[in-house]
């Protein structure tokens, strides 16, 4: 039985974490990181608790789904006590994705912007359309619910760099975030990421590449919370007896 520690338990996939370890096979929840006391009820024999230290010696293996600041604050941790690492939190800069990077050097960490199959094989499929269609304009949509902090999605930045590394593209020179007045013509080589935000729209990308004459789009749409959750957990049984290394999803799904 593995066991798993979950980080941002009360959050909205943190929660549904919880609720899918009680269906899963071989894992079982055994400690979940709070900075504030649960508002629902959990299986008395689950350590609850704000001590790091005490959550991490209280698992096998780490699932996060946080905000940026608090997965520093595991990284930082788990340094002193290094656990397999499953971190699906997005919007870490450039200090945080250092510090997951040093993390897996002794421990093995996974780092997913998007834990869905769907999103695994559309980040292949954008980097095979990007080279083939070396003509096309390439302009990213990304939708989500209005709570969701970070933009654009962590997603949105993958399946941009998918994109850009297909062309030999440097995506920090190359990314268009906005555009708004007399912006004159676009250039050949940008990609725009463009983010909305509405209702409880779970997410959605949209990878469009557009020429004269015709168009296509590969769009992903997640239509439940619960793809999230579940990757996850199949992310983690999939980790927990590897190497330190870090490993995306792609690895884990053999894609
Ligand atoms: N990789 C993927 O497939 C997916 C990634 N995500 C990403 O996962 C993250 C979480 O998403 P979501 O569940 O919607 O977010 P929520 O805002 O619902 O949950 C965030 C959780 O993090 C906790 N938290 C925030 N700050 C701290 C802190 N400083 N110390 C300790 N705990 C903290 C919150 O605790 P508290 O209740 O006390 O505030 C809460 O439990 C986001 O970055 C999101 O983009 C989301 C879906 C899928
Ligand atoms: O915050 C969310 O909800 C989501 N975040 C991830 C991201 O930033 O890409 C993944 C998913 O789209 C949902």
């Amino acid at each position: 039985m593995i066991k798993v520690g979950v980080f941002g338990a009360s959050g909205r996939v943190g929660r549904l974490l919880i609720e899918d370890l009680k269906t899963t096979q071989e894992m079982s929840l055994s400690s979940v990181y709070v900075r504030n006391p649960l508002d629902f009820a959990i299986d008395p024999s689950v350590l609850v608790t704000s001590d790091m230290k005490s959550f991490l010696n209280n698992c096998d293996i780490v699932i996060d789904f946080s905000l940026p600041e608090a997965c520093e604050m595991l990284l930082e941790e788990s340094i002193n006590t290094p656990k397999p690492l499953v971190i699906g939190t997005t919007g870490l800069n450039t200090h945080q994705l250092n510090l997951l990077k040093q993390a897996s050097e002794i421990m093995p960490v996974l780092y997913a912007t998007n834990m869905s199959m769907g999103v695994a094989l559309l980040n292949k499929l954008v980097y095979q359309a990007s080279a083939a269609l070396e003509d096309f304009d390439i302009e990213i949509v990304e939708m989500h619910h209005r709570h969701k902090k970070d933009a654009p999605s962590g997603t949105a930045l993958t399946l941009s760099e998918s994109a850009a590394q297909a062309r030999g593209l440097d995506l920090n020179k190359v990314r268009v975030s906005g555009r708004d007045g007399n912006i004159g013509e676009r250039s050949k080589d940008e990609i725009a990421v463009m983010a909305l935000r509405g209702g409880d729209i779970v997410g959605r990308h949209t990878v469009g590449f557009y020429n004269d004459g015709e168009f296509i789009e590969l769009n992903h749409t997640a239509t439940s919370r619960n793809t999230f959750s579940k990757g996850a957990l199949r992310a983690g049984k999939w980790l927990a007896d590897k190497e330190p290394s870090l490993y995306n999803i792609s690895d884990c799904l053999e894609l």
